[in-house]
């Protein structure tokens, strides 16, 4: 469970969340809306722990974020652009990252890039892959370690109609799985189809939740 009490964020004199307050329950998809500019990704941010918070608190499972622990212990995180390294193949990417928490097992890492519709043999550099291919990818990236929370900023941006079904199919049996998922979305479809909850974000406020 996470539970953001009252958080407000700045950077230099612009408030970029104002006073937001909401409970992210386990099991469950959520979904920010907004304008352009409505605060999506700062919230995110502020949740996977890479932006600090001027007031209030993040809690997750207990824990306070930027106190107890400086970020989710166990987080999914897709924001912007792929961080995967571009000289190596997807697997390797994978593998590479799995010695730092070392949860993942190859079998782990060869099922979610199967699960996300990328061939598991495929051992061209991610730099050949395109731009439909590295968001997939970077989704496997968020996912491969089984995370209890999944932060994803515009999961389905370029792509393809079919791996969008795929895409969504697998958030959903994360969810099942009893993962917190959290997604900024500008496709409605996405949106109704997921989120159990949609949040709807204006000027850095949480204006409502359906
Ligand atoms: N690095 C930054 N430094 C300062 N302000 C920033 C930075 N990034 C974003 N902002 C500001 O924070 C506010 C919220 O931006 P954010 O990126 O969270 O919007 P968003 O809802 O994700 O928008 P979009 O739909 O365009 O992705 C905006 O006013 C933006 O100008």
């Amino acid at each position: 469970m996470i539970e953001v009490k009252n958080i407000t964020v700045k950077i230099k004199k612009e408030t970029i969340l104002k006073d937001v307050l909401y409970i992210f329950e386990a099991g469950k998809i959520y979904g920010l809306r907004g304008r352009n500019g409505a605060g999506k990704t700062m919230f995110l941010r502020a949740l996977a722990g890479l932006i600090r918070v001027s007031s209030g608190r993040i809690v997750v499972d207990g824990e306070v974020l930027g106190e107890n622990i400086d970020f989710p212990p166990s987080l999914g995180l897709l924001i912007e652009n792929n961080n995967l390294a571009p000289e190596f193949s997807l697997t390797k990417n994978l593998k590479l990252l799995s010695q730092i928490k070392k949860v993942a097992t190859d079998d782990d890492i060869e099922q979610t890039i199967a699960r996300v519709g990328l061939a598991t043999n495929d051992s061209r550099k991610v730099a050949k892959f395109s731009l439909g291919m590295k968001q997939r990818g970077a989704i496997a990236q968020a996912l491969f370690e089984k995370p209890s929370l999944i932060l994803l900023d515009e999961p389905t941006n370029a792509i393809d109609q079919k791996g969008v079904i795929q895409i969504r199919e697998l958030l959903a049996e994360e969810a099942q799985r009893g993962a917190t998922i959290i997604l900024a979305s500008h496709n409605l479809e996405d949106l109704t189809l997921l989120a159990d909850k949609i949040i709807d974000l204006s000027d850095g406020e949480i204006v409502s939740d359906v």
